[in-house]
C-alpha cells in the first residue's frame, strides 16, 4: 500500500514536467529524489520489515522494524529500530525493564508471520494467559540455526545488549571494539553504520561513511546488510581500492608484505624523493646555437635548497626550482649577448624564451622531473642504486625484497603510493597533457570509454524504469543522465572514491588487526576528525604486518584518546567446536579467553586421513548446508582439483564465485571473517607451520562453522588437537 501510494507520489511529481521557473524544477527534483530513495529503500527492506513489539507502561504499544512508517494522519505505524524510543527492544531486562513489560519478537517469511516469541520483563504487568505463552531467546536461537546462504543477513530482530551498546556508542572519537570470532563484530559494526546515518544523517550522507574490509570477497558477503537496513550510500572498500583508480588485488610474498608495511617504509618514500632532487656535481652544457650556456653545480645547489625551503610537495616546489635556474641562465645569457644589467622585464622575457628550448627542458627533467607516485615506486624497486640510497637504513636483505621490474601493484603497495603522493603533489593537468601526441591517444581513449559508460548506463536505466513501472513517465536517456558520473548526482560515495584527498565524515575499520602500520597512516589520512570504529581480534591477526596490541597501532595517532568495548559472546560457533578451537587459542596465549558460545550443536569435531578428503565432502554435501574446505595456500589448488572432480560445482579459491557454490576449498587469508555450515580444515600443521603468525591461521579456520567442523590431515595433529575424534568413533556420523 505505502509502496504503492510513493510510487504514485513520484509519477505524479515527474509527470509535472520539466518547466516552470528554476526553482519549480529544482524542487520538482528534490521530490523525485525524495520519492525514488523511499520507494527504493521500501522494495529493499521489505524483507523482514516489522520485527518486534513493545508494550511499553507509558508509550503503549509499539511495532518495532527496519524503518519508520507514519499513517496519513502522521500517526506512527512503525518504530524506525535505530530510534531512541526503540532501544528498550534491545536493552530492556527484568533487572531494568525501562518501562517495557513485554518484548515480542516477530518472525516473518514473507508477508506471514511465522513465529512469536515474547520476553516477559515485568511480572506484575500481564495478565495470567500471556503469562502461559512466553519464551526466551527462541528468537536468537532459531536466527543463529538457519542455514548460511553464502551473503551475511541483518540482524535488527536480535541485537543483543552488548552488541546494541557498541551500535549506539557515540559517534565522536576512536572505538575499538575487540572480540572473539563469532562475536558479532562485522554485523556489529554494519548496523552501526545504519545507526550512525539514521542519528547524525546530514553530517555524515555530506562526508560519508567508509567501511574497510579485508578483501573483495569480504566486501561480497557483507555487501546486502545495509541495502536490507534501508542505507546505500557507504562505500566499501579494500585497502588495495584505497587510492584512486588503482585496483591492487595481487598479494605480496608474506616478507615483502611485512617490510611494505613496515613504518620505517615512510623515510624510504620520503628518501626516494629526496633522491630525485639530488644536485649533480659536474658543470652542464646546454648548446643554443648562437651561443651556449652552463648549468653550475652552484646554480642547481641554490635553486634545489629554495624549492626545498618553499615546503611545497615535490610537484609544485618544481616551479621555484625552475624558475631560480631560469633566472640564473637568463642573466648568463644576457652577459653573453653583451648586455650588462638587465632589467625584470627583460629578464622575463630571456627566461620564458628559454624555457621553450629543448635542452633546457631536458635538463630541468633530468634535475627535477615531475613525478607520478607511480613512476617514483617502480623507478625505486626497479634500481639498486636508488634503493640503495633511499632504503639505506634497511638491510641489504630487505633492500633485496622490494626489487622488481614492474609487474602488478599489490596491496602492501597502496600505502606506499599514497605516501608518495602526499610528498609529490599534484601535477598541474596541462602538464600531463604536455606531450600531444599523448593527449591524442587519451582523449580517444577516454571518448571510447564514455560511450561504453553511457550505453550500459542506458540498459540499466530501462531495467530500473521498467521494474518500477515508471518508463511511461521517464526516459531512459534522462534517467541514465542522472546516474552518470561528473554531474551533480554523482553520490557521495561516489566522490569519495575518486579522491584521494577526501575527508570521509566516519571511518569503520573491520579486521582492522590486519591493517599493517603503513596502512593506517593512509586510513589515517582520510578522517583527520579521527570519528572511527575499529573492530578486530588481535588473537586471530595473521599478516606478518598486522597488529600484536591495538595501543600500537592507534598510540602514535590518538593516544589516550581511544576506548575500547569487548564482545564476549559467540553467535557463530557452537559450544564442541568452540572447544576445540580453544585449545588452539590457549597455545598462542594463555592469558586469551575464548568467547563464550551460546548454543550446542550436537555434532562431535572430527579427524580423518586427507585421502578420504573427496568423500568427506561428499558426505558433508549430505549433511546439508555450505560446505567449505580451508587449505593451507599451498596446497589450495591440488586439494581444489581433488574436490572439484568429485563434486561437480565447487568454487576453488575466493571471490564471489565462493560465496555462491554449495563446495568451496580456499585459503585462510580468503576465509577471514566469512562463515559455512560445514567446514573441514585440512593439514592444521602446515597451516601453522607457513602462517606469519603460527596459530592465529588455524584459530581463523577452525572458527568458521556454524554446524559441524571436520580436520583431514596426513601430517600428526599436535597435542592441540586431540579433542578430535577419529570419524566414525563419533556419535553423529560415519562414512
Ligand atoms: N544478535 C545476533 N542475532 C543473530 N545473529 C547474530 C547476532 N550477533 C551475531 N550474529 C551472527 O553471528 C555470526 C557471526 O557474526 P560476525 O561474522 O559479525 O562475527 P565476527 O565477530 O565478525 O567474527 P570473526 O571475528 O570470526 O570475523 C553471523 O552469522 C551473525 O549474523
Amino acid at each position: 500500500m505505502l509502496r504503492e501510494r510513493t510510487q504514485s507520489q513520484l509519477k505524479d511529481v515527474l509527470a509535472t514536467g520539466a518547466v516552470g521557473t528554476l526553482q519549480n524544477r529544482s524542487e520538482r527534483d528534490t521530490f523525485a529524489d525524495m520519492y525514488a530513495n523511499r520507494l527504493a529503500r521500501l522494495w529493499a527492506v521489505e524483507r523482514g520489515l516489522v520485527f518486534g513489539r513493545l508494550d511499553h507502561t507509558e508509550e503503549g504499544r509499539l511495532y518495532i522494524g527496519k524503518l519508520g512508517l507514519t499513517d496519513d494522519e502522521q500517526e506512527r505505524l512503525l518504530i524506525d529500530w535505530r530510534a531512541p524510543v526503540a532501544q528498550p527492544f534491545y536493552r530492556a531486562t527484568p533487572a531494568a525493564p525501562m518501562g517495557v513489560t513485554r518484548r515480542r519478537h516477530l518472525q516473518t517469511r514473507g508477508r506471514t508471520v511465522v513465529g512469536v516469541d515474547d520476553d516477559l520483563l515485568d511480572l506484575d504487568g500481564i495478565s495470567e494467559a500471556d503469562r502461559a505463552t512466553l519464551n526466551g531467546e527462541a528468537a536468537l536461537l532459531a536466527a543463529l540455526d538457519e542455514k548460511r546462504t553464502g551473503r551475511m543477513r541483518d540482524i535488527v530482530a536480535t541485537i543483543q545488549a552488548e552488541q546494541d551498546r557498541v551500535i549506539r556508542a557515540d559517534l565522536n572519537g576512536v572505538l575499538v571494539v575487540q572480540g572473539g570470532p563469532g562475536t558479532g563484530k562485522t554485523v556489529v559494526a554494519l548496523h552501526r553504520a545504519a545507526y550512525l546515518l539514521y542519528t547524525h544523517r546530514e553530517r555524515l550522507e555530506r562526508r560519508g561513511v567508509l567501511i574497510l574490509g579485508p578483501n573483495l570477497t569480504f566486501l561480497r558477503y557483507i555487501e546486502q546488510v545495509l541495502p536490507s537496513l534501508g542505507e546505500t550510500d557507504v562505500l566499501l572498500s579494500t585497502v588495495g581500492e584505497l587510492y584512486p583508480g588503482l585496483n591492487a588485488t595481487a598479494r605480496d610474498r608474506p616478507e615483502t608484505a611485512a617490510l611494505k608495511g613496515d613504518i620505517r617504509m615512510a623515510e624510504v618514500i620520503a628518501r626516494a624523493v629526496r633522491d630525485r632532487q639530488r644536485v649533480q656535481r659536474k658543470p652542464v652544457q646546454l648548446p643554443l646555437g648562437r651561443y651556449t650556456l652552463t648549468i653550475e653545480p652552484g646554480m642547481l645547489d641554490a635553486a634545489r635548497n629554495k624549492a626545498v625551503r618553499s615546503r611545497r610537495p615535490h610537484n609544485q616546489a618544481r616551479a621555484v626550482f625552475v624558475r631560480s635556474i631560469l633566472n640564473a641562465l637568463a642573466r648568463q645569457a644576457a652577459k653573453k649577448i653583451g648586455k650588462g644589467l638587465i632589467d625584470d622585464d627583460e629578464l622575463a622575457d630571456l627566461r620564458e624564451e628559454l624555457r621553450t628550448e629543448q635542452v633546457v627542458r631536458t635538463a630541468l627533467n633530468r634535475f627535477w622531473p615531475y613525478l607520478t607516485p607511480q613512476r617514483l615506486l617502480l623507478g625505486l624497486y626497479g634500481s639498486p642504486e636508488r634503493l640503495d640510497y633511499a632504503a639505506s637504513a634497511l638491510t641489504p636483505a630487505e633492500r633485496a625484497l622490494l626489487r622488481r621490474e614492474g609487474g602488478e601493484w599489490t596491496e602492501s603497495d597502496v600505502p606506499l603510493l599514497d605516501e608518495a603522493a602526499e610528498l609529490l603533489g599534484e601535477i598541474d593537468e596541462k602538464v600531463l597533457r604536455a606531450s600531444a601526441a599523448q593527449a591524442e591517444e587519451d582523449l580517444a581513449a577516454a571518448r571510447q570509454a564514455e560511450e561504453h559508460e553511457r550505453e550500459a548506463e542506458l540498459a540499466y536505466a530501462r531495467e530500473v524504469l521498467e521494474l518500477t513501472g515508471l518508463s511511461d513517465v521517464m526516459e531512459a536517456e534522462r534517467l541514465a543522465e542522472r546516474q552518470r558520473g561528473g554531474g551533480p548526482y554523482l553520490t557521495t560515495a561516489e566522490r569519495a572514491a575518486a579522491d584521494r584527498t577526501w575527508a570521509y565524515g566516519h571511518v569503520i575499520v573491520d579486521e582492522a588487526q590486519e591493517l599493517s602500520p603503513m596502512a593506517w597512516r593512509t586510513l589515517m589520512r582520510r578522517i583527520p576528525t579521527r570519528s572511527m570504529t575499529i573492530v578486530g581480534d588481535i588473537a586471530q591477526t595473521g599478516s606478518a604486518a598486522g597488529a600484536r596490541a591495538w595501543a600500537d597501532v592507534l598510540d602514535p595517532y590518538v593516544a589516550g584518546r581511544w576506548r575500547q568495548e569487548k564482545l564476549t559472546v559467540n553467535y557463530r560457533t557452537p559450544v564442541e567446536l568452540m572447544a576445540v578451537a580453544a585449545d588452539v587459542l590457549a597455545t598462542i596465549d594463555p592469558e586469551l579467553r575464548a568467547p563464550t558460545s551460546v548454543r550446542e550443536s550436537g555434532a562431535t569435531p572430527w579427524s580423518a586421513p586427507l585421502m578420504e578428503l573427496p568423500e568427506l565432502v561428499k558426505a558433508e554435501v549430505g549433511e546439508g548446508g555450505k560446505v567449505v574446505v580451508v587449505a593451507p595456500d599451498v596446497l589450495v589448488g591440488a586439494l581444489g582439483a581433488s574436490v572439484a572432480a568429485a563434486v561437480p560445482g565447487t568454487a576453488v579459491g575466493g571471490g564471489a564465485a565462493a560465496l555462491d557454490a554449495p563446495v568451496a576449498v580456499m585459503g585462510v587469508a580468503d576465509a577471514k571473517g566469512l562463515e559455512f555450515d560445514s567446514v573441514i580444515v585440512t593439514e592444521p600443521q602446515l597451516i601453522v607451520e607457513q602462517s606469519a603468525r603460527g596459530s592465529s591461521d588455524l584459530y581463523v579456520a577452525l572458527t568458521r562453522a556454524t554446524q559441524r567442523l571436520g580436520v583431514a590431515h596426513d601430517r600428526p595433529l599436535g597435542p592441540a588437537l586431540s579433542r578430535l575424534r577419529p570419524r566414525g568413533n563419533g556419535p553423529t556420523n560415519g562414512l
